[in-house]
């Protein structure tokens, strides 16, 4: 009973096999090769984006980290919400990307970031003019870091109040898929057709070993991208190996179909938890991600069995004094099983 992180899992056996295919003779290096460019075609397609530039690299905190430092200047800020990745789990790249940016965090429910809350972080910020840090960009997580999911209209309603600014919009989408498929959204609704500039593709969550896909709408900087990707030491030289993941991740639309089963996991999990006496759910399960508070005799029945999985916030115990239910985050992948979810139920209960 694995439910950690879906960080935790495997890679995919389509996966697998593509990288296997891939290992074959001698193929131009640093991303100059036949399915590196194959990549692109089929991601421009998918996103219906003939102009869009991809570029590929290994984690979603390098694809999050130099998105920032493009589209935000080292005397400028990144809008994100109080619990986004960027701000919690990237230990300062994206300022150190930037070269010393900051992040200021907007608040709203389940991870979430509210319009009214974002308009008026940004319309606070620089108005001491010289003095004072200036307005960068703004950075949405979808789906988010609670398990929620932007809709198309939500996604919307925060890249307009970006753009009454001026400033351009990023997405993690480390977990893009469980985000679209949760919401029927096609990915061109849910990125530029809504505002977003710049999309983190993750693909490494959801069943790769290890690729995102960062994809500039508007390829107008795709150099400066290329040299900062270089110059972070994140330009693959045996990129074909990035490359072969991706492609087969996108074939006959696999990304989505593991993405389905992790979301359909979570909410098998989500339902059961939420009928057990004593437990709640702590946000709502949209995507591949539990949240809920259970008591905590369950929590020592099910950890007791050998389940995998953290208390939330991370830094809790159920060694502490009390017995009130704790909140545990129960991440669901490509490879949860139903049975996995049922024998970990029956604990519970
Ligand atoms: C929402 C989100 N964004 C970005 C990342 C960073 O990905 P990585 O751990 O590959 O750097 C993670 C990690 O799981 C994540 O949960
Ligand atoms: C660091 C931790 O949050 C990781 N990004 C995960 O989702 O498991």
């Amino acid at each position: 009973m694995h439910f950690a992180s879906d960080n935790t899992a495997g890679v995919a056996p389509q996966i697998m096999a593509a990288l296997e295919a891939a290992n074959a003779g001698n193929v131009p290096s640093y991303g100059a090769d036949a399915l590196t460019e194959a990549v692109t075609v089929r991601l421009r397609e998918i996103f219906e984006a003939p102009q869009a530039a991809v570029y590929l690299v290994a984690t979603g905190t390098v694809a999050n980290a130099l998105s920032c430092a493009m589209l935000c200047a080292p005397w400028e800020t990144v809008f994100c919400h109080r619990n986004a990745h960027i701000e919690e789990d990237e230990c300062g790249a994206p300022e150190f990307f930037i070269g010393g940016g900051k992040l200021t965090l907007v608040d709203g429910p389940h991870a979430k970031m509210d319009p009214d809350a974002l308009r008026r972080a940004i319309a606070h910020t620089g108005r001491g003019g010289i003095h004072n840090l200036q307005r960068g960009m703004v950075s949405i997580t979808n789906a988010t870091e609670a398990g929620t999911v932007y809709s198309v209209a939500e996604v919307t309603a925060l890249a307009a109040v970006a753009r009454d600014f001026g400033l351009p919009v990023h997405m993690d989408g480390a977990r893009f898929a469980n985000a679209l498929v949760a919401t029927g959204a096609s990915p061109a609704e849910m990125t530029w057709k809504a505002g977003v500039d710049v999309l983190s593709f993750g693909g490494t969550k959801n069943g790769c070993m290890g690729v995102e896909a960062v994809i500039l709408f508007d390829p107008t900087r795709a150099r400066e991208f290329e040299l900062r990707r270089k110059r972070a030491g994140h330009l693959f030289s045996k990129h074909r190996f990035l490359a072969a993941q991706m492609l087969a991740y996108l074939a006959g639309g696999l990304w989505l179909d593991l993405a389905d089963h992790a979301n359909a996991m979570a909410a098998r999990l989500s339902e059961g938890i939420a009928a057990l006496p004593g437990a709640s759910l702590v946000h709502p399960t949209e995507a591949n991600a539990v949240f809920a508070a259970v008591p905590r005799a369950a929590h020592r029945r099910a950890q007791a069995a050998g389940a995998a999985y953290y208390l939330w916030p991370f830094d809790q115990s159920l060694d502490g004094p009390g017995e009130e239910p704790l909140a545990a985050r129960l991440v669901c992948s490509w490879a949860t099983t139903e049975e996995e979810i049922d024998e970990f139920l029956s604990l519970l209960r």
